[in-house]
């Protein structure tokens, strides 16, 4: 199925919503609603359905947003055996104004979902609409480029797009290393780099938070995301201290993963799915952010040049040339092989359990308190 234009760009204004009946369309978009989704309304019958985004997933069922509804609905399952069979939090569904059950679950702009071993579990779904994920490193210890790799790589798999953002400018002499760096780990990348406890300086990821957007950050623990997090909720910052608070405390809490509104108009999305993105089943985003690879590989003798001893190797005589750094082969190269490896042991650990039959769904599961 062709997928219908995604909207461009993280400062596009206005976002049509006419050919909905769902409510006032600037509710609608300012929950992310899009183009990308009205086109998906097939008939007038659906057109009669709700439009309501999941802002959490709980054991009972989905908190949802829409024009002038909130509540919780039956969770959604399709007769359909595959990731679109269950709604994750960003989703978009239709629900019947009656019953208010999901009927249809809206393809979506993007969507993390990672690979889990044993039990039969096979997908994990953890977010779907995000438009912009923060990748955050400090530009002191915690900065290592092939890290920042690997995130990009999971962000592009997932279809969204990563700005990489530089904290602790204040705690070097000069920066500009760090940003040229960074810059170059994939194509058309936008780095910014501040102080996050600066509020001031925490707008320059504004241009990512305008209404309707929706953004997520990853990094490792220590770098600012926490700071940055405060500085965008802004006078909501108590909501995400609450699940912080519980999360630490291995609480139960109902509501463990939620959209959390930027006084920007923008959408946060915190989870601690999201802080656990793992190196597995991202060949194409890997593909995508390793993109000189990709492409100066076309012009090997081989095709399935490793680019190590073969003859006429179009990628070594670049990086001959000077035009290509041999670190960067050798990052991609062991990236290649942990996601080959990882994806590799995760489908022998689904084969282990005994065969099921091949006419059933294969299961998918959301990542629950249990994990
Ligand atoms: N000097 C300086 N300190 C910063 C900056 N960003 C964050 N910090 C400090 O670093 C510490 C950790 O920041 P957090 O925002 O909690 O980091 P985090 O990424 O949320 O960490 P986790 O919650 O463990 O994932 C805090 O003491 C911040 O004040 C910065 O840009 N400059
Ligand atoms: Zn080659």
């Amino acid at each position: 199925m062709k997928r219908p234009e995604k909207d461009a760009g993280p400062t596009t204004g206005a976002m049509s919503t006419e050919g909905t009946t769902g409510g006032d369309p600037q509710a609608l978009a300012d929950l992310g609603w899009r183009t990308f989704f009205t086109a998906q309304i097939a008939d007038e019958t659906e057109a009669e359905l709700i439009p309501v985004r999941v802002m959490a997933v709980n054991r009972n069922g989905l908190l949802v947003s829409g024009a002038a509804v909130e509540t919780t609905v039956p969770p959604y399952l399709s007769i359909e055996g595959s990731e679109t069979a269950q709604a994750t939090v960003g989703d978009w569904l239709l629900v019947d104004p009656d019953t208010m059950r999901p009927e249809r679950l809206l393809s979506r702009l993007s969507l993390f979902k990672r690979w889990a071993p044993g039990k039969g579990r096979m997908v994990q779904l953890i977010a779907a609409n995000i438009d912009t994920l923060f990748v955050v490193t400090s530009c002191n210890l915690d900065f290592n480029v092939a890290r920042l790799e690997r995130y990009l790589a999971v962000a592009r798999e997932a279809d969204v797009t990563p700005v990489i953002v530089l904290t602790k400018a204040d705690l070097v002499d000069d920066v500009a290393p760090f940003v040229e760096t960074a810059a170059k780990l994939m194509p058309g990348l936008e780095v910014e780099v501040l102080d996050a406890r600066d509020p001031e300086s925490a707008r320059r990821l504004l241009p990512w938070c305008s209404h309707g957007r929706t953004v997520a950050f990853v990094g490792s623990s220590g770098v600012g995301k926490s700071t940055l997090i405060n500085s965008l909720i802004g006078s909501e910052r108590a909501a995400t201290r609450g699940i912080r608070e519980n999360d630490d405390k291995g609480q139960h809490t109902t509501t463990r993963r939620e959209l959390y509104r930027l006084s920007s108009g923008g959408w946060l999305l915190d989870t601690p799915g999201m802080r656990e993105l793992q190196l597995t089943n991202v060949k194409e985003g890997l593909g995508r952010v390793f993109a000189e690879i990709t492409d100066l590989a076309k012009s090997c003798r081989f095709t399935d040049c490793q680019h190590g001893d073969e003859p006429d190797c179009a990628v070594r005589a670049a990086i001959a040339a000077g035009e290509m750094d041999a670190e960067r082969l050798e990052r991609w190269r062991k990236l290649v092989a942990e996601e080959a490896e990882n994806s590799e042991s995760l489908s022998m650990a689904r084969q282990r359990p005994a065969r099921r039959s091949t006419a059933r769904p294969p299961r998918i599961r959301e990542d629950t308190d249990e994990d």
